[in-house]
């Protein structure tokens, strides 16, 4: 992995944060609850940055300077570290003007709206050398951490299956930016983008090997509903699919149709991590272990069962005097985990996370948008198309007539 010239950061990081809206607030609550520089905020004109000042400043949290365009802010030269916290449309271009200036950029999810400006974007922040993340914050809180330690301990065994979710019930209404093709709307790119990353992290990083998605559209034309199946099938050296080898099944449900439990679980062969709702930003882990007895069924009693919580009301925004800027957002001032994290990857001197490494970033993407089109382009030679090779697993093959279903 490249490495960030050390010399930069003798003094404490210099954040600047694009954008006066709500995940930016969250963000930097999380940002002063870690004790970081908040350097600066730029909005894209307006008062909106001047206005973001002063909330903080009313609870004795200061931001240095507040900028009325991002590119201002992208050329002040003590600037070390944006975060882009804008509507996602924009990612691309901010972010791309920010690392061209030379600025390690952190970037809410999703990074980009699409595979190709993702694809440009890493390749740009590769080329240029400077740190790039999406900001996936989901991977830095200390559940996470917990469950990617017992699955590399390998304790519970491979991972067989992840079944994960997030839906919310939210009536249509084409001008709210969830609905709204132009804002980056869509059940996908807003909520189904963390049960994918759930299955792609539970199986190692990897790309699935068979993706089958399908959903509904609203009348603005984005996906109001959807569900996939990610498949992992990694033969051996023969070709063959074998008991033994690395085989998966992850099977994710992601909508504003309902309210879902929202947890992720991932499923081992002698136990199970249940990862608690709201799963996205997670402070609660159920951990199974049938290592003493693999045939116990569930009910039976004949298993281990530990409850592992990392509590948020112990974090330092929770003792700041009001009047306090209020978090848009549930478990919003967990950000902080997420701040602390890239301030240490920059303190060691990596452009990427080794938590969420960039060609992760960019399975995440390729499954999304695999996904997508098949939601969007539900022909039936096109779904015939995809259940190639899974015949095996009683998907019917190109003879079946979809068109009598
Ligand atoms: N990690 C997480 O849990 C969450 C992540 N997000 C992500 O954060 C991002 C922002 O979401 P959120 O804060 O809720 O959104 P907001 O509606 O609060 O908008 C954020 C900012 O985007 C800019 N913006 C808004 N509308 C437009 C527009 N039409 N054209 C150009 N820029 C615009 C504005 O910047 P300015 O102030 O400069 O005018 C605004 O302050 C999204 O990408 C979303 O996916 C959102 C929620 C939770
Ligand atoms: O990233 C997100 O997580 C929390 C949701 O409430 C929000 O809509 C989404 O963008």
């Amino acid at each position: 992995m490249h490495t960030v010239q050390s010399q930069l950061f003798r003094r404490p990081i210099h954040w600047g944060i694009c954008g006066a809206g709500k995940i930016s607030t969250d963000f930097a609550i999380g940002l002063f609850q870690n004790g970081s520089c908040v350097h600066a905020v730029a909005s894209r004109g307006g008062s909106g940055a001047q206005e973001f000042v002063q909330k903080f400043a009313a609870c004795g949290q200061n931001i240095g300077h507040s900028f009325n365009s991002y590119e201002e802010m992208f050329a002040d030269p003590d600037l070390d570290m944006v975060y882009v916290g804008t509507v996602h449309p924009t990612h691309h271009q901010v972010a791309l003007a920010a690392i061209r200036a030379g600025k390690h950029v952190l970037v809410e999810k999703p990074l980009c709206t699409t595979l190709a400006e993702t694809r440009d974007l890493v390749a740009e922040a590769r080329k240029v050398g400077v740190f790039l993340m999406e900001a996936l914050w989901t991977r830095c809180f200390p559940v996470t951490l917990r469950v990617r330690e017992i699955l590399a301990s390998n304790r519970l065994g491979p991972v067989r299956a992840v079944s994960a979710d997030f839906g919310f019930y939210l009536p249509f209404d084409a001008s709210h930016r969830l609905h709204s093709k132009e804002m980056g709307g869509g059940a996908m790119l807003n909520l189904g983008f963390y049960p994918v990353q759930w299955a792609v992290f539970a199986f190692g990083g990897q790309m699935p090997n068979h993706i089958v998605a399908a959903g509904r559209l609203s009348p603005s034309g984005v996906d109001l509903q959807g569900g996939a199946t990610l498949i992992w099938d990694n033969k051996d050296h023969t070709g063959d699919s074998k008991v033994g080898t690395s085989f998966g099944v992850a099977s994710l449900t992601f909508g504003f149709s309902c309210n879902t439990g929202e947890t992720a679980e991932i499923i081992c062969e002698k136990g199970s991590l249940c990862v608690e709702t709201p799963a996205h930003a997670p402070t609660k882990l159920k951990v199974v272990d049938r290592t003493a007895d693999p045939f116990a069924r569930p009910g039976s009693g004949c298993c281990e069962e530990e409850v592992v919580e990392f509590p948020l009301e112990e974090l330092p925004y929770h003792t700041w005097a009001h009047p306090r800027p209020g978090l848009s957002y549930p478990h919003g001032e967990g950000m902080m985990y997420e701040a602390r994290h890239v301030e240490e990857c920059l303190s060691k001197g990596l452009l990427e996370s080794p938590w969420y490494p960039l060609d992760e970033t960019l399975v995440v993407a390729q499954i999304m948008d695999d996904c997508l089109h098949q939601i969007n382009r539900p022909s039936p030679a096109n779904l015939a198309d995809r259940c190639q090779g899974l015949v095996l697993l009683g998907v019917p093959d190109k003879t079946h007539s979809w068109a009598n279903d």
